[in-house]
């Protein structure tokens, strides 16, 4: 019997993708990588660099990448890991199959106000889904530092066909079934994120950072029950995991995305020089539609809204958070 291991494929060639290449790589198996830039596509084939994206790493020649999505047709598994607004039409044009996808972008969908789950349910119908997130800074997976997430599956036998491709000794996954829990975690850490940078970038001190986090959680939880998730999964890697990661580092594109607000610059003018993406900035809006439809409040939501928007200065939109009215924790 041939001991191959089965290719497994990335849909998305930014950081992340990248760096989950990588670590899938590291077992000596083939992974085919799917990017949208024909340039990252020749540069990853060629040098095994990913310049534009993954800076420093090199690659692993057994990463192979192509420009057409047909071409993953032979993968018995596919890891999706394009930005969150665009990942409903990259799944439109996967040719049909059976074979799992892992969903690892963060975020809730703009236009539709559908977690990744349901649109990719939508957009690739009869695909089994699971969900991959946690803290996971990119170029820590691609360096091989050691790393948790949350694996969060239909069923058990769902994780027994993926956890055991996708786990290596430095890339440990932990089993839910609560998918909606993982991804409401992902998506609401990105927002906090960008609260607790503009803290940082007014100056106001570790206190405050620790004090937001702690009310942003409160929110994420409201909002998560709200939506059927399991506050286990909402207290465990996927939620404040990745919340306290994120909230903590200007490694976090959020974070520094509300340190410059919190300096005084202007989202749309900080977001323009940007390639790579702030995932907080598109789910924001929607986050806070969706959490006013279920009657949710999220305080410090609402001020990253009125912040991305220019609608209020930062440090006006700390005063008003802090002059709310006091109240039981
Ligand atoms: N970078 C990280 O450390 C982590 C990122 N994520 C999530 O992974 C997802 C992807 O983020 P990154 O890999 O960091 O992206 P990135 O910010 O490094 O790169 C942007 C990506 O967008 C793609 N893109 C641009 N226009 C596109 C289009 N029209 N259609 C399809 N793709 C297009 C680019 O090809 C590139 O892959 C996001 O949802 C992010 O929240 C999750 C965990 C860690
Ligand atoms: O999701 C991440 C870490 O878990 C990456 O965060 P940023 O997208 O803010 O860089």
């Amino acid at each position: 019997m041939s001991d191959t291991k089965p290719t497994v494929g990335v849909i998305g060639g930014g950081a992340w993708g990248t760096a989950l290449a990588q670590m899938l790589a590291s077992d000596g198996r083939e992974v085919l990588l799917w990017a949208f830039e024909p340039a990252v596509v020749e540069e990853i084939n060629a040098q095994h660099r990913n310049s534009a994206y993954l800076t420093g790493i090199d690659l692993n020649p057994a990463i192979r990448a192509s420009t057409d999505l047909a071409d993953l047709a032979g993968c018995a598994l596919l890891l999706v890991v394009t930005p969150a607004q665009h990942m409903r039409h990259v799944l439109a044009a996967l040719p049909p199959g059976t074979a799992d996808l892992v969903l690892c972008c963060k975020g809730i969908e703009e236009a539709s106000g559908d977690l990744m789950v349901d649109a990719a349910r939508a957009a690739a119908p009869g695909r089994p889904l699971s969900v991959l997130s946690g803290p996971t800074f990119a170029h820590e997976v691609a360096r091989g530092q050691p790393t948790a997430v949350t694996l969060a599956c239909e069923d058990h036998a769902q994780w027994e066909r993926i956890a055991p491709q996708i786990a290596r000794p430095a890339f440990r996954p932990y089993f839910t079934t609560d998918i909606t829990g993982a991804e409401i975690g992902g998506a609401v850490k990105n927002v906090l994120a960008i609260a607790c940078g503009v803290v940082e970038g007014l100056g106001l001190g570790q206190n405050a950072r620790a004090a937001l986090i702690a009310r942003g959680f409160a929110e994420m939880t409201r909002f998560g029950l709200a939506c059927g998730a399991q506050a286990e999964t909402l207290s465990g890697l996927s939620g404040l995991g990745d919340l306290v990661l994120t909230c903590s580092s200007v490694s976090s594109r959020n974070f520094s995305l509300g340190k410059a607000l919190g300096e005084g610059r202007n989202a749309a003018e900080i977001l323009a020089d940007r390639a790579t993406v702030a995932e907080g900035a598109f789910t924001a809006p929607v986050l806070q539609r969706v959490a006013r439809d279920r009657g949710v409040a999220m305080p410090i939501v609402d001020t990253v809204c009125a912040l991305l928007t220019g609608d209020v200065a930062a440090g006006a939109a700390v005063a008003a958070l802090l002059a709310r009215p006091l109240t039981a924790e």
